[in-house]
């Protein structure tokens, strides 16, 4: 069952074309992925998909509602946790949730409850009544979230939750997703970082340059490089087109790229097939070098696909 569809969308700034044909499914109680480097157009696809910014084409349903006609209505089901901090410092933790809670007319004694669950939550019942500036930016984001959830959202779309807080808060963040799919809560989670998609997503959408360029289960993904990526560099680029020629009819090699004098080969079985390929080009007394190995992983995916790193581009 779909939470949130998307179908053809696509976001332009004037010239920009920043998110183009995104034709997405996200499934209700699943944890998933918006996996990509900066300006990918991760936090614009979720502007969307919450009803904070129109699509310039395509459409947007959330749980059965149009996120273009229905945004008040979609507003009420989605939980936001925004990329940057989105608390008063001077109040405490307690009287911004209070505050965020009374946004969504909730008072009274059901308010009174939510704040105090929300904080055990987040374990910080013993330093609720602090105000937020004197909290870590662990600490600050933890309560980011519990802001989001005041209004028991049906989904919450968090965009970059961990850049720059300690590992405990990174895992009490991540325990705390898990207890969200453990009450059936869709999860939108946006991350430059592979390992956290690997260890906390049902299914991961790799964007770049504004589109999906892989979708699937992280397993799914790897699979897609075999057993790794050999990268060869020859002399020139004459000499890589040849090798290509010769190197794609070798039974081990699933497929093969070539970028000016480089070749990146996706192969079966990396460990053992690197020597027998070494002994293949010295046979044909080429000039090729082996110079970067890559373990099959969402990275060499990602680099094998765009050319590119995830993390520093
Ligand atoms: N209001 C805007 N006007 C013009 N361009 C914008 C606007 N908002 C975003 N962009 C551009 O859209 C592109 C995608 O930005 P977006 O913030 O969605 O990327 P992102 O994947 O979330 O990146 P990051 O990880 O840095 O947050 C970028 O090139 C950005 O400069």
């Amino acid at each position: 069952m779909s939470m949130i569809t998307c179908e053809k969308v696509n976001k332009r700034y004037g010239e920009r074309h920043v998110v183009k044909d995104l034709n997405l499914i996200i499934e209700k109680g699943e944890v998933f992925g918006l996996l990509g480097p900066n300006g990918a157009g991760k936090t614009t696809s979720i502007s969307m998909m919450t009803s904070q910014s129109l699509p310039s084409d395509g459409n947007i349903i959330v749980n059965d509602l149009n996120a273009q006609q229905k945004q008040k209505q979609v507003k009420k089901i989605v939980g936001i946790v925004p990329q940057d901090i989105a608390l008063y410092p001077m109040l405490s933790a307690i009287d911004n949730l209070k505050f965020f809670g009374e946004l969504y007319g909730i008072k009274g004694k059901p308010l009174k409850e939510k704040v105090s669950e929300l904080l055990e939550l987040v374990g910080l019942t013993d330093r609720a009544k602090e105000p937020i500036k004197n909290y870590s930016g662990g600490m600050k984001r933890r309560i980011n979230i519990a802001a989001a959830l005041i209004h028991n959202p049906l989904v919450v779309f968090m965009d970059e939750p961990t850049v720059g807080i300690d590992p405990q808060s990174r895992n009490q963040i991540f325990d705390l997703i898990r207890l969200l799919k453990s009450q059936g809560i869709t999860v939108v989670y946006t991350t430059h970082y592979m390992e956290e998609a690997t260890v906390l997503c049902d299914r991961v959408a790799i964007v770049d340059g504004g589109q999906i360029i892989a979708l699937g289960t992280v397993e799914e993904l790897v699979a897609q490089v075999y057993g790794g990526v050999i990268e060869l560099t020859c002399e020139n680029d004459e000499e890589a087109i040849g090798l290509s020629e010769n190197l794609s009819d070798i039974s081990f090699v699933k497929n093969v790229r070539i970028s000016e004098k480089r070749l990146e080969l996706v192969v079966e079985d990396i460990n053992q097939n690197v020597a027998v390929l070494l002994e293949k080009l010295n046979r044909k007394e080429s000039s090729a070098r082996v110079t970067n190995i890559m373990h099959p992983s969402l990275e060499t995916l990602f680099l094998y696909k765009t050319g590119k790193k995830l993390r520093d581009s």
